[in-house]
């Protein structure tokens, strides 16, 4: 099987082309040859490879800058990933996409389950929904993947600022107020390895069991937390030797441009009753940093 692959020098994107090496062969494409803000350049990179599978992780995942540059954000995680569908429904190929837990407000009580509505409080998660629609349009066999919080020892994400932060500072001022899973870059890659090849038999995607199973997936980590309860958790292991003092704040208290939910949980009992289990995300946290 061939897969074509977005967005490899990302965070989910390096450790995918680690997790699904021995389903296919795979056709890693960075930014230079295949410019997602470039639609006739995805349309070109499709057309060329032939894929019978497209994984996409590759997103503008800049939430702040979004506010600024939101056609930026809407061409590149709202039209690419559907220029990606429709160019996959011509050669009949499927697709893997990733989505965030920022398609949601934030205002439900407990977990997001796939069927609530989305209703995105930023530009950010607005062009991610539009990511989704389009896809869903296209009527391909598809796998859209919400996840969140996403960290890893690579890119820019929560665990790095804040092992950065503590060796600088004395306090960290972290927001209480935000509910959700932070999720490993691994743990994502590795269950997509594991659901491709549980949709595959020996000659490559069973596409009539991937058209049956097609939908909306949330995929996070298990449990929950707040980002003061994440940041406390990172200052608290081993291997970071200065620990400074973690205060707890208000969202208020840490004004950004772009708004974020104040719950961003999502109930992941449909992908781990279909699929696989999935680690606790202080368990996952702990693997990554040992
Ligand atoms: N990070 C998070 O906390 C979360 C992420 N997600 C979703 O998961 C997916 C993967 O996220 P993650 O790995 O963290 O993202 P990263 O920001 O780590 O990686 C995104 C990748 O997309 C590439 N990219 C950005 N713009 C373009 C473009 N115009 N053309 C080609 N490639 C481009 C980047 O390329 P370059 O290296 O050249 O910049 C980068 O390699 C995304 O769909 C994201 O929306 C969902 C929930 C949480
Ligand atoms: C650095 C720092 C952040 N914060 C807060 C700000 C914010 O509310 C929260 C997280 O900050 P970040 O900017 O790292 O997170 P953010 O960019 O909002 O992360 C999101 O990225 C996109 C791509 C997603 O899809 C989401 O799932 C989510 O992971 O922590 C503090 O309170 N104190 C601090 O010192
Ligand atoms: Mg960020």
């Amino acid at each position: 099987m061939k897969i074509l692959l977005t967005g490899v020098n990302g965070q989910i994107g390096h450790e995918l082309l680690r997790s699904l090496q021995g389903l296919g062969d795979i056709h890693a494409m960075d930014r230079a040859r295949m410019d997602l803000a470039d639609l006739d350049s995805v349309r070109r990179a499709v057309r060329e490879i032939r894929p019978d599978l497209i994984v996409n992780p590759a997103a503008y995942t800049a939430v702040d800058q979004a506010e600024r540059e939101p056609d930026l954000a809407m061409r590149i995680n709202g039209e690419a990933p559907g220029v990606m569908a429709e160019e996959a429904a011509r050669i009949g190929a499927a697709m893997v996409h990733y989505s965030t837990d920022y398609v949601f407000d934030g205002t439900k009580q407990g977990a997001y389950a796939e069927d609530d509505l989305p209703a995105p409080a930023n530009v950010y998660g607005r062009s991610k929904l539009a990511g989704e629609q389009a896809v869903v349009a296209s009527g391909i066999p598809h796998l859209i993947l919400r996840t969140s919080w996403v960290y890893g020892l690579r890119g820019r994400n929560f665990l790095l600022t804040i092992r950065r932060l503590a060796q600088e500072k004395d306090e960290l001022r972290i927001v209480s107020d935000q509910v959700g899973a932070p999720t490993w870059c691994r743990t994502i890659s590795d269950a997509t390895a594991h659901t491709v090849a549980r949709l595959s038999q020996v000659r490559g995607l069973d596409l009539d069991l991937l058209r049956a199973r097609s939908g909306v997936y949330h995929l996070a980590a298990q449990g929950q937390t707040t980002w003061y309860g994440f940041a406390q958790t990172i200052v608290a292991h081993k291997t970071i030797l200065r620990k400074p003092v973690v205060t707890p704040i208000g969202t208020a208290d840490y004004p950004l441009p772009a708004r974020r939910p104040a719950n961003s949980s999502l109930s992941c009992a449909k992908f781990t009753s279909t699929f696989c289990a999935l680690p606790q995300w202080s368990d996952a946290l702990d693997l990554c940093l040992d």
